[in-house]
Order: structure tokens, then C-alpha cells, then sequence
């Protein structure tokens, strides 16, 4: 049971919401964003024009062409297109330029906050040293809580598909800027790297203190996500949609709550999900899971969040008013801010809707 049902006047007023107000209370609701990975919030026009100033030679000719790449069949096609994306990137400044870019279009689609993944080691790798990456990103999400009111805070994600020792070797590099993170989580492709192959490196993160998160369920099977609670001890699954495949997994996960970040555009590009008409979404709401909506790689996938909860309402008439509050109450629900703080964002959906 969600702590956080409308009260009765929300709920006259949710239900009284005419079908056609319902994409302007999506739009205008505040809401958390916590599965973002800011790789996945460059724009092809940012990533020429960093090209440009940074003498690096893309294999595409004009944006037009790169977006015309933008075809994905499964989650590999899109990320290695994702990874030459993000090559582009080598100075603080471009990290920064990147970040404050997402965190403006986040602050349009009312995110009041975001927690956002980065992947250090698609940088590192490259010769760019972490305290770049993570100077430049920090740089933007303190001028957005001052400039814009949108608090934000970083996760680190580990690759997946590189090793443990790896993993090790980037969570030691980090903890310098140990305050400027707070969470770790694990990315990249699923298939073939289940949880199990970084329990060590994650316990290690638990026992520093930090929020731990991990990709599960995407494309991979039910039984990852067992793995990531169990063997990670996961406070939110990314993803996680073929949870329902497992009715055992999916009382466990409604049990306790397990927040479960998930993101219908990524899923409809990715080919997890033929059209979003078929999303599991409603269903997902329905056994009563903290789900909620993520934009996941947004310039990579057709829309940041407003755009992600007005297509899937669009195409699924089961979802109306009532789940709009549940999606953006889940969203708070499931961040890693004080109790304090959830009431109070809470209180502003509730204006919102009344103001609808
Ligand atoms: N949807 C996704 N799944 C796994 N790794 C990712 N990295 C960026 N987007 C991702
Ligand atoms: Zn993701």
C-alpha cells in the first residue's frame, strides 16, 4: 500500500479531472526523475558542437546523419552509439555544459528533483581523469539548486559489461569526492552480466555509506532482479519490468516497496515493448509496485519526462488522473531525501492538482 493516497478532496478533484485537462496535470505536476543518465541527455547538437571544440572526428557527417542512427533494435545497438556519443566529452566544462543542459529541460518539465546516473569509466578509459567528470557535473547541480530550484544528486554506475576488479578500481578512485555522490548503481549491457558478478564491489560501496541501486529487468530475466536485491541488497530497481513474468518476485517486490524506476520511452526505442499501447505500466500500478516514469536516455530516445508521462497516458486509456498522482507520489516516495522533504513536495502535488 502506497503512504501516499491522495487525501479526499485530491481524490474528488482527481476523479473529476475531464480526460482531456489530463496532459496538462502531467506537465505541470511536480515530480522526482530518478533513472537519468546524463550520457544519455546529449543532444546531437551538443555532441558536434563539443566535437567541434575539442578536434575529436565523429563517423557521422551532420547531426541529421547521427540522428538518422537513432534506429536501436535492443539495448547493445543503442549503447555502442551511446558510448561514440559520449567521446566527445574530455573538459570539466563539457560535463558541465551537459549536465546543466539536461538540468534545465528538468526544471521546465517541473522535476523538482533528480537523482542522475553517470558512468565514470566510459571517461576514464578514455585518459579523462574522474575528477574531471565529476567536477564539471557537481559544478551544474549546485548552480541548479540555486539558479533554477531543482535539487539534484549524482550516482556513480559501474559497467557492467567490464570487470569487478575494474569496478573496484573506480570506487576507489572516487572516494576523494566521496561527498559528491551518493549512490552507486550498475549499467550497461544486461544479458550475460548478471548482479552476481559485482556482489563484492557493491558491499564494499554498502559498507562506505552509500545508496545502492542496479539495472535489472530490462532485458534480462526476473531472476537478475532476485539477484540484485539479494546478493547487491538494491533499494531501487531500475527498470525491472519483467518483474510480472515472476508472481513470487512481484508479492515480494509490492511488499516492500521496492521502487521500480521505470522508462516507457527507452523501453518502446529499445524494443522491449513493441508499441507503448502494450507497456506494462498499468499493470504494473495495479499490484500495487512503486513504479514511476523516467526519461532513462532522453536524447537518444524522443522526449525528457513531460514527454515520456504524456505518450504513455496518450496510448494507454487505462491510465488516468489517479495514477498521474500515484506515478509522481512514487517518484518522491522512492528518492533518497528526507521524510521532510517528501512531505513537502507532496503538499506541492497536491496544490497542483487542486489548481488543475
Ligand atoms: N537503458 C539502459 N540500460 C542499461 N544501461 C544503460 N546505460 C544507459 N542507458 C542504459
Ligand atoms: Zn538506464
Amino acid at each position: 500500500m502506497s503512504p501516499y493516497a491522495p487525501s479526499e478532496s485530491v481524490a474528488r478533484a482527481l476523479d473529476a479531472l475531464p480526460r482531456e485537462r489530463l496532459p496538462a496535470l502531467l506537465r505541470l505536476m511536480p515530480k522526482a526523475e530518478l533513472h537519468i543518465h546524463i550520457e544519455g541527455s546529449l543532444e546531437p547538437e551538443l555532441i558536434f558542437k563539443l566535437a567541434q571544440r575539442n578536434g575529436v572526428t565523429l563517423p557521422y557527417a551532420s547531426v541529421e546523419a547521427l540522428r538518422a542512427a537513432y534506429a536501436f533494435t535492443d539495448l547493445q545497438s543503442f549503447l555502442d552509439i551511446y558510448y561514440a556519443g559520449a567521446s566527445v566529452l574530455l573538459k570539466e566544462a563539457d560535463f558541465f555544459e551537459m549536465a546543466w543542459a539536461y538540468l534545465e529541460r528538468a526544471a521546465a518539465d517541473n522535476v523538482v528533483h533528480a537523482e542522475i546516473f553517470f558512468d565514470p569509466q566510459t571517461h576514464t578509459e578514455r585518459g579523462v581523469p574522474f575528477e574531471t567528470v565529476i567536477l564539471g557535473l557537481d559544478h551544474a547541480v549546485h548552480r541548479a539548486h540555486t539558479e533554477l530550484g531543482v535539487s539534484a544528486r549524482l550516482i556513480l554506475c559501474f559497467l557492467r559489461h567490464l570487470s569487478e576488479e575494474d569496478a573496484f578500481k573506480t570506487l576507489e578512485a572516487a572516494l576523494p569526492w566521496r561527498h559528491h555522490f551518493i549512490g552507486v548503481g550498475l549499467d550497461s549491457s544486461e544479458m550475460g552480466f548478471p548482479p552476481a558478478k559485482f556482489e563484492r564491489v557493491f558491499a564494499r560501496a554498502r559498507e562506505l555509506g552509500f545508496h545502492i541501486v542496479a539495472h535489472a529487468g530490462e532485458e534480462g530475466p526476473p531472476a537478475y532482479i532476485t539477484e540484485a536485491l539479494d546478493l547487491l541488497h538494491t533499494e531501487r530497481i531500475d527498470h525491472g519490468v519483467r518483474c510480472l513474468e515472476d508472481a513470487g518476485l512481484v508479492a515480494r517486490l509490492a511488499a516492500s516497496r521496492m521502487p521500480l524506476t521505470v522508462c516507457p520511452l527507452s523501453n518502446l526505442k529499445l524494443c522491449v515493448f513493441k508499441t507503448l499501447a502494450e507497456h506494462n505500466l498499468p499493470a504494473l500500478l495495479d499490484v500495487g509496485l512503486c513504479a514511476m516514469v523516467n526519461s532513462d536516455d532522453p536524447a537518444y530516445f524522443g522526449g525528457y519526462l513531460n514527454q515520456n508521462f504524456v505518450e504513455t497516458f496518450a496510448a494507454l486509456p487505462q491510465l488516468g488522473a489517479r495514477q498521474a498522482w500515484q506515478l509522481a507520489a512514487n517518484s518522491f516516495e522512492a528518492s533518497f531525501v528526507s521524510d521532510e522533504q517528501k512531505a513537502h513536495w507532496l503538499h506541492q502535488l497536491e496544490v497542483a492538482v487542486l489548481s488543475a
